[in-house]
């Protein structure tokens, strides 16, 4: 089968179809800073198949011709244009599709990158970036499997990664950090950015601009000398 020719894939007026939506988030992703410079993308599950960015290119202005797309059982590519690679990130993504995700962002969000140089590098111990009693908490969902969001009064923990030379390194750590926190949504990696997925399309943007936003409160907070947590 000559993976090139599989047009239909990623051919469609809708602009909710995933390769279509693929390029207007990450276009729009650009604006904030998520996606410059080539780094970061996002990655959508459409029932049995994974649609994936291509490695190395500006996000912000690929077109759907541009996306791979893989069927999810078999990890098999049904469509591979020949120009490209597909993105470093996929076995990340892959592992969040794992999880149940039907979609997921990695940013290289500056906001996400201080957090992860804030918090201490504890050997033998997972680094984890915790806040509460902020609104922005309830735009995070409680945990996988659990119904409804965090409230004010709940702790947010997002776990941090080490960060290694090359991006598909991060995979075996990022399994681990989401077995450790069964409740998380997304995974910090130190000096790089994060990954956040979501149920949904949908979830994982709003999830996402919810902690980049925290983020963004938590350097401000610690700029001005203000604890994260009560204790
Ligand atoms: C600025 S290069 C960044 C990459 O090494 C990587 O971290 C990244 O986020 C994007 O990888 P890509 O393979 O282009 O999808
Ligand atoms: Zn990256």
């Amino acid at each position: 089968m000559a993976e090139e020719n599989q047009d239909h894939l990623i051919q469609s007026e809708d602009p909710q179809h995933p390769a279509n939506l693929i390029c207007t988030l990450c276009a729009k992703f650009y604006t904030l800073g998520w996606v410059t410079g080539t780094g970061g993308g996002t990655s959508i599950r459409h029932h049995d198949h994974i649609y994936i960015a291509p490695s190395g290119v500006q996000k912000e202005l690929m077109k759907p011709e541009d996306m791979f797309v893989m069927e999810y059982e078999s990890r098999n590519y049904l469509r591979r244009p020949s120009v490209h690679k597909p993105s470093a990130c996929t076995p990340l993504f892959l592992a969040a599709f794992d999880k149940g995700a039907g979609c997921c962002i990695h940013t290289h969000s500056q906001w996400a990158v201080l957090i992860t140089l804030l918090v201490e590098r504890d050997f033998g111990k997972e680094a984890c970036f915790e806040i509460e009693e902020i609104e922005q908490i309830k735009g995070i969902p409680k945990g996988r499997g659990k119904q409804g969001n965090l409230g004010y009064y709940d702790r947010l923990r997002i776990p941090i990664i080490e960060n290694t030379a090359h991006e598909e390194d991060l995979t075996e750590s990022l399994t681990k950090a989401m077995e450790s926190y069964p409740d998380t949504y997304a995974v910090l990696v130190r000096r790089h950015g994060i990954y956040v997925w979501g149920d949904n399309v949908h979830k994982a943007k709003t999830q996402c601009e919810s902690l980049d936003y925290i983020f963004q409160l938590a350097v401000r907070m610690k700029e001005l000398g203000l604890p994260w947590t009560k204790q």
